[in-house]
């Protein structure tokens, strides 16, 4: 049995296999999620379990590595943005305290002859672990057929065309980051393993992690725990869909803390997929969205232009 607590839960397969009245039920219960606490918990989301299970076992391979190995897939000044990224580089946007964790990402990979084939950097695949890079692959197609199942749900509750997200996904700028809290051995600088922050992307999909820790904060709400028990999925709104919807869905602020001290041995892994557009599209407020109780909250921009801002502010970018 799948369960997350903490949020509420959808189940996918209402969506996509259910008939017009199950699907609307959807559609409404995940759009009062995502414009309440911008966080949902997904069952039956379509993403094999083995899967999810395999690649969660490649990442711990990866990660138990000595660093000399791990350090031959860092691209120091790619931005972050494919192969390994080093313990405490990545920080919040307003904090200079680095997480502590370590974390390795894959990116889109196009067939010959795609428009985009020369745009994405190449992926980093590992001499070491060949199954790391061939789950990274399944799971990274996985990811992007279960988001265009969601965001076709979210565009039929914005009223748009149900495959309004279609053109700008295919072939998008989604990163699937495999990230590892190694065991805490000395008393750390922060209680946090992770930085409280927002995502940038427009949806993220977050496998079940191998540890408790992740909290969100509602606007004007406590911290709550979420806690994913069984095969669910936790998906959330980042902050590009939130821009596009003039703040009608919610990118809710979020984080992962320490566990407590007699935990401190035990590590964290968790497997995010931000799924992002492709860099030409256009995030300027839905006109349905800005209305005279929700005046226009941004100006123009296009996704490619806001994510190089944001990757500035983490110091993933100089
Ligand atoms: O590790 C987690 O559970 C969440 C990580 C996260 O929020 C992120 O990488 O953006
Ligand atoms: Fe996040």
């Amino acid at each position: 049995m799948a369960t997350i607590t903490g949020i509420p839960q959808v189940d996918l397969s209402q969506f996509v296999k259910g008939d017009a009245s199950q699907q609307a039920a959807f559609v409404e219960a995940l759009g009062k999620a995502f414009t309440e606490i911008g966080f949902v918990g997904v069952v039956n989301h379509g993403i094999p379990k083995e899967l999810i299970k395999k690649f969660f076992e490649e990442s711990e391979r990866f990660f138990a590595q000595d660093l000399e190995i791990k350090d031959k897939y860092e691209v120091k000044n790619g931005a972050g943005q494919r192969g390994y990224c080093s313990f405490g580089r990545e920080h919040a946007k307003q904090s200079n305290v680095g997480d502590l964790k370590e974390f390795y990402q894959f990116g889109q990979e196009l067939p010959e002859g795609h428009e985009l084939k020369d745009v994405y950097m190449d992926n980093i695949y590992t001499d070491e672990l060949p199954e790391f890079n061939k789950t990274a692959r399944e799971l990274y197609q996985a990811f992007e057929a279960s988001g265009a199942h969601l965001l076709e749900a979210i565009a039929i509750f914005l009223g748009l065309d149900r495959n309004y997200f279609n053109p700008h996904i295919e072939g998008g700028n989604s990163i699937l980051r495999a990230i590892h809290y190694p065991p805490i051995t000395q008393e750390p600088k922060s209680a946090i393993r992770s930085e409280e922050h927002e995502d940038i992307n427009l949806i993220t999909l977050l496998v079940g992690a191998s540890a408790d820790g992740l909290q969100v904060r509602p606007l004007g709400q406590d911290w709550i725990d979420v806690k994913a028990l069984g095969d669910g999925i936790v998906i959330n709104v980042g902050d590009m869909l939130q821009r596009l919807t003039n703040n009608k869905l919610k990118s809710t602020t979020h984080r992962v803390v320490n566990p407590p001290r007699e935990l401190w041995y035990t590590s964290r892994i968790s497997i995010p997929f931000f799924l992002h557009p492709r860099s030409d599209m256009d995030l300027t407020c839905l006109e349905d969205c800005v209305t005279e109780e929700t005046p226009l909250q941004y100006e123009p921009i296009t996704a490619g232009e806001y994510l190089d801002e944001r990757l500035r502010e983490i110091g993933l970018k100089k």
